[in-house]
């Protein structure tokens, strides 16, 4: 798939009811951002929905955050990249085995196989909460832990929060994408979010996409707040 990054916004669209989440996407343009289904509205719509939103010309991240055994997870992001989607990830801690048979198998795909990305420490985590985990270290010291682990499996990139973005990028490289949810305009609530920054910011920090989901979703004019995080980052 296209790694192709003009369009760095992934609106996460987190609804509970399919008509509504459909009403908001008819209000966008594939030309201005890309969209992520996570675990809500797949458990609720399922891969139909996930082909609906394909159909209507967008690229579809995919957020199961798979993690399970290599041979269930390869198999998973098999069904993923038969589904069409843009984007799919696995949390690192499966191990570098998980991550090494989910990248083999989609292999067969060549050029239309998903990007694949893995999850590191979730933007919701800090470090009492990772000490809470029994890792003894800093959000950042285990994100780049998780990261190098996963570029030496042959992932694609990692998600990450955008503080960490600057560092990875150094230590990683520049083709290593770094995708950041945990992205809050200027005065936005943080919510369950603990490592956050402005989308402006995480650009400038070296983030390849920003993952937006109720600064724009809960916004009273969606399409507005999307224009200016656009513009902010142009
Ligand atoms: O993989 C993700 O997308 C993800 C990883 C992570 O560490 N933190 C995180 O918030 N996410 C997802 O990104 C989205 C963030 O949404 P908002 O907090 O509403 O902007 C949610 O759909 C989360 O499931």
């Amino acid at each position: 798939m296209s790694f192709e990054n003009s369009k760095k916004v992934l609106i996460a669209l987190d609804y509970d009811d399919q008509e509504t989440a459909l009403a908001f996407v008819k209000q966008l343009s594939p030309d201005t951002c890309r969209l992520k289904v996570g675990k809500e509205m797949f458990t609720y719509f399922g891969p139909e929905f996930v082909k609906e939103l394909i159909e209507l010309g967008f690229d579809v991240f995919l957020d199961l955050k798979f993690h399970d055994i290599p041979n269930t997870v390869a198999k998973a992001v098999t069904a993923a990249a038969k589904m069409g989607v843009w984007m799919v990830n696995v949390h690192a801690s499966g191990g570098y085995e998980m991550m090494h048979k989910a990248k083999l198998a989609l292999e067969e795909f060549g050029d239309r196989a998903p990007i694949l990305i893995a999850v590191t420490v979730l933007t919701s985590m800090d470090e009492p909460e990772l000490k809470r985990l029994g890792i003894n270290k800093s959000p950042q010291e285990q994100v780049i832990y998780l990261a190098k682990l996963a570029k030496e499996a042959g992932l694609d990139g990692v998600v990450c929060s955008a503080q960490e973005a600057n560092v990875l990028k150094a230590e990683l490289g520049e083709h290593f994408k770094l995708v950041t949810p945990g992205i809050r305009p200027e005065g936005s609530e943080a919510g369950d979010q603990k490592r956050i920054m402005t989308p402006k910011q995480a650009i400038e920090a070296g983030s390849d996409y920003l993952v937006v989901g109720r600064p724009i979703t809960k916004a009273a004019n969606p399409v507005k707040v999307l224009q200016d995080v656009n513009e902010s980052i142009k």
